[in-house]
């Protein structure tokens, strides 16, 4: 097969109004453009009227070809949809503050090639982490926030998502609440990782409040961000057992697991096109 027929392995997504007829007029087009679907998940939401779907299809037909006649089919149906390569790398921001775990985390992640993200640059809003950062390559772009200084700390931010091509933000355990406006701006592109099993436990300190509390199972949850703070839609959650011997310390220490792989499978998720918003919810084709 020579360069000009070579085929492109295509990752498909698409919402809208649920009806018969989708699936068919999806796989049609897909078909009389060469597509070989190597990978499809579809539901119907019959609490929102929705239907999502998820296509993998290797194509000869080119982007343009493909993006034409899927913009056919989109009319149609009214179709909100996206298409991308399998396995490109997403152009993510990182976001920390102090705690050092989740960053390591999707930094060896990328590194040893098992999530298909490519880290643009770390942002801090202390310095704690830098040499993490300088460690892996990363540019870290320290960005204070004070009361006084949040409007002007999000403007740098803002214009570091712009000049970087930045697809995604991560909050790995960043510690500060970002702005309604912001949050409406980038919806759906900022996905953070709260230490512990929402909807219990929300805002500061959910391990002491876990610890007080008694619980018998500590979690994490990473979800979107919203103007709303840990009320975003939910991509991803775990737990762990833990007992009545267990310090708030024990808890936090515990939790760093938990925490790592949750964020880790909702970033990759996200790269791979698997999560698809469905109002305060999510569809997570995995
Ligand atoms: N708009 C949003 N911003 C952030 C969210 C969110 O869901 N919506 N998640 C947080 C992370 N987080 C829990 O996961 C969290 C971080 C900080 C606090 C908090 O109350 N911090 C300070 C106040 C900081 C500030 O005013 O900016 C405090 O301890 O008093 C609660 C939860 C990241 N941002």
């Amino acid at each position: 097969m020579n360069d000009e027929t070579a085929a492109t392995h295509w990752i498909l997504t698409m919402s809208c109004p649920d009806q018969p007829g989708i699936v068919h007029a999806v796989a049609g087009m897909l078909a009389e453009h060469g597509g070989n679907i190597t990978e499809s998940q579809q539901f119907g939401d019959p609490a929102s009227g929705l239907f999502f779907m998820r296509v993998q299809v290797e194509s000869t037909a080119s982007r343009d070809d493909l993006t034409a006649a899927m913009t056919q089919v989109a009319e149609r149906f009214e179709m909100t949809w996206t298409l991308d390569v399998v396995g490109r790398r997403i152009r993510t921001l990182v976001m920390v503050s102090k705690a050092a775990h989740c960053l390591v985390d999707l930094l060896y992640r990328e590194r040893s090639q098992r999530m298909p993200i490519e880290v643009v640059g770390v942002v801090g809003n202390h310095r704690d982490l830098e040499d993490i950062a300088t460690f892996y390559g990363k540019p870290f772009h320290h960005v204070p926030v004070t009361k006084d200084t949040k409007a002007e700390a999000e403007a740098t931010l803002r214009g570091l998502v712009t000049d970087l091509d930045v697809e995604v933000v991560v909050l790995a355990r960043y510690m500060q609440i970002l702005s309604d406006e912001l949050c409406r701006d980038l919806s759906g592109r900022i996905i953070n990782i709260h230490h512990s099993f929402l909807p219990s436990f929300k805002g500061a300190g959910p391990y002491r409040q876990a610890h007080d509390r008694g619980v018998k199972i500590i979690g994490a949850t990473s979800h979107y961000v919203t103007g709303d703070l840990d009320e975003g839609p939910i991509i991803e959650q775990d737990v762990e057992r833990v007992d009545h011997s267990r310090t708030v310390e024990d808890l936090v220490g515990i939790g760093e697991d938990v925490e790592r792989r949750t964020l880790a499978r909702a970033v990759r998720w996200h790269a791979e096109r698997r999560v698809l918003l469905d109002g305060r919810r999510t569809v997570v084709f995995r």
